[in-house]
């Protein structure tokens, strides 16, 4: 029978063995006691399988609150778990309870981190994954072989739709290939979803039939399930390419649902995340998460970036990157979605890191707050990338291109 396969980051004053097995039998057919109906037969079929453990360090403080034991240390470790896909078949809320549910609350840990999962090869007939992913997405706003450049609407909430369509025609203008709407920005009093897809749509509309280049806008339409349904609709009627979600304030049966539609591309965006990972014992990391999203379907997703100007270290961003590029049971490879305080200056240590292009290199004030306007700011993203492809520094950009060199003076630290 298929198993799926969980690796865990743990810290225990317990034996490990010990500890793994309380976690094995909470997540699958025991509790805190025997009960009588646990038959030696039902556990062989059900029950969770502690299939490997392998110590790291020891040490004496507790990472977060747990059972201490008077003169023990604090053992870390790695373990690994499975479950028979008989647990729960293809039933993702379930999976998810099963991988990160109440092993999170059990006592005998003083740490708990989900590093990883996979699933066995038969979640293919039953999840799409990303329906369009890298290629769609790239061929969706005709660009090739550099990363997607994308800006995001600020100030976040508060400009009128005509306001903002007027920055976005300025942005087009520029040559961006995508922009979005802030996660804060759903239906304001003063723009309201409809009015602001209605006058936006107008402008790419335009322009597309003009160049032949129909930029990407991500409108934000996390809300209630059918109000999403109703906003998804709406883009769709406008002609528009791709809907935003806060996936994880959406939550992961709704997003599926939007995904499973499969007429627009969706942008992930993980507001939240720190919640999730920011503790190095605690939570989830990403190479799990982003396997989770995958399985719903979503096509892009955020990984933050190079220098952010979140806590999140450049390793972490790499790993990030990295983990959306390799194969998956299912669909095509998300877009990772580089973005938080990126200005350009990142883009060379971006790709010498990752070597890659399949990006959408996102900039927010990095553009918007050039200092030569909005359509020096999309220059000098663009002139940053060809920089860094061609493999020059920052210092040998800047002598090269002026937009990128006033970029340089305003946001390098
Ligand atoms: O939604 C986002 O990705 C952030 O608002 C990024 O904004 P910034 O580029 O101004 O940091
Ligand atoms: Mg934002």
């Amino acid at each position: 029978m298929e198993r799926i396969f969980a690796e865990y980051y743990i810290e225990t004053p317990y034996e490990v063995e010990q500890a793994a097995a309380v976690l094995a039998g909470e997540q699958s057919s025991g509790t805190f006691v025997s009960v009588p109906g646990e038959t030696a037969e039902l556990k062989e079929r059900f029950a969770a399988r502690v299939e490997n453990i392998e110590k790291l360090d020891i040490v004496d403080e507790p990472s977060i609150p747990g059972n201490s034991i008077p003169g023990k240390k604090y053992q870390r470790a790695r373990v690994q778990v499975s479950w028979s896909i008989e647990n729960f078949g293809y039933n993702l809320p379930v999976l998810i309870s099963t991988l990160q549910g109440n092993l999170y609350e059990i006592s005998q840990f003083t740490g708990l981190k989900l590093m990883d999962f996979d699933v066995p090869d038969s979640f293919k007939n039953h999840y799409r994954g990303p329906q369009f992913g890298i290629k769609g997405s790239k061929a969706s706003c005709g660009v090739t072989d550099r990363p997607m450049i994308g800006t995001i609407i600020k100030p976040s909430v508060g400009m009128s739709p005509e306001e903002t369509a007027a920055l976005v025609k300025t942005l087009i203008d520029a040559g961006i290939d995508f922009i979005k709407d802030d996660e804060l920005m759903g239906s304001t009093a003063n723009s309201l979803f409809d009015n602001r897809v209605n006058v936006i749509m107008k402008v790419i509309n335009e322009h597309a039939q003009k160049t032949g280049k129909k930029v990407m806008y991500a409108f934000n339409i996390s809300d209630e399930i059918d109000q999403m349904q109703r906003k998804y609709d709406l883009i769709k009627k406008h002609e528009g390419t791709c809907a935003m979600i806060s996936i994880n304030s959406v939550g992961l049966s709704a997003t599926k649902k939007i995904c499973d539609q499969g007429d627009l591309v969706i942008h992930g965006h993980r507001n939240g995340w720190g919640m999730l990972n920011r503790h190095p014992l605690l939570g989830i990391e990403f190479p799990a998460y982003q396997k989770i999203w995958r399985l719903a379907g979503v096509d892009q997703m955020h990984v933050n970036g190079i220098q952010n100007k979140f806590w999140e270290s450049d390793d972490s961003v790499v790993k990030s990157i990295q983990s959306c590029l390799k194969p998956f049971v299912c669909g095509n490879n998300p877009l990772p979605v580089v973005s938080s305080g990126q200005w350009g200056g990142q883009a060379p240590e971006t790709y010498r890191r990752t070597q890659t292009t399949d990006l959408l290199y996102m900039a927010g004030g990095g553009i918007l707050a050039h200092p030569m306007g909005a359509t020096s700011g999309v220059n000098a993203l663009q002139q940053a990338w060809k920089a860094a492809v061609d493999g020059l520094s920052v210092e040998e950009a800047a002598l090269q291109y002026p937009e990128f060199a006033a970029s340089v003076k305003k946001f390098a630290k």
